[in-house]
């Protein structure tokens, strides 16, 4: 891998929490290219989300997801805006820590139900029971967005706001790095 250490910014968290929004923000006060990592899974595969969970089913998703983490992260300056469950494998969080400053993007069960309720393009919470699924696959997933080395309630906030508040917060992580490196 490259020589230069967490020279990439990682958006992590659940469905709805605005990584995607948050990211293309955060890319344009950088002047850094942002990559959605389900964007990149689609261009893989040839195929929508949905399509490729009905067609080839979730296990195969993750197999897509896990090399384009690591082909993302291997480059340097970029924003990577990350799939829901990306951080679901241990291989993954351990190459957006190495790779990158992780920020997670939180939201409250209210908030992330609004968002996605009108978007067919997130299959594992298609269906009815809407609230009682997200509620379920947060309390799942909770440990594994703590990883993060700042982690940042959304509900309340707007996106240039949320993007500004990482841009700040790694901004004092690098001067810190350089003040220690000498
Ligand atoms: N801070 C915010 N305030 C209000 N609405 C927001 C905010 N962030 C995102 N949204 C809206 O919420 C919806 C989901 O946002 P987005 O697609 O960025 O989430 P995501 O975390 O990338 O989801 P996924 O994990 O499914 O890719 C979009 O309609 C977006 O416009
Ligand atoms: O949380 C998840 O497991 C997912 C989130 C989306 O971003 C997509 O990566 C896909 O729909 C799965
Ligand atoms: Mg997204």
């Amino acid at each position: 891998m490259s020589t230069q250490p967490r020279s990439n910014i990682v958006l992590i968290g659940f469905m709805g929490t605005g990584k995607t929004t948050v990211g293309l923000k955060l890319a344009d006060r950088l002047g850094w290219p942002m990559i959605d990592t389900d964007e990149e899974i689609v261009k893989k595969a040839g195929m929508s989300i949905p399509e490729l969970f009905a067609t080839h089913g979730e296990a195969h998703f993750r197999t897509l997801e896990r090399e384009v983490v690591r082909e993302t992260l291997a480059g340097s300056h970029r924003v990577i805006s990350t799939g829901g469950g990306a951080v679901l494998a241990e291989e993954n969080r351990a190459c957006m820590s190495e790779r990158g400053f992780v920020a997670a993007l939180s939201a409250s069960l209210e908030t992330i139900v609004e968002r996605v309720k009108n978007d067919s393009n997130r299959p594992l919470l298609q269906g009815s029971g809407l609230e009682e699924k997200v509620r379920t696959m947060l309390q799942e997933r909770q440990d594994a967005y703590r990883f993060a080395d700042l982690t940042i309630d959304t509900s309340p906030l707007a996106a240039d706001d949320i993007a500004e508040h990482i841009f700040n917060a790694w901004t004092k992580e690098r001067l810190k790095r350089e003040e220690l490196s000498g």
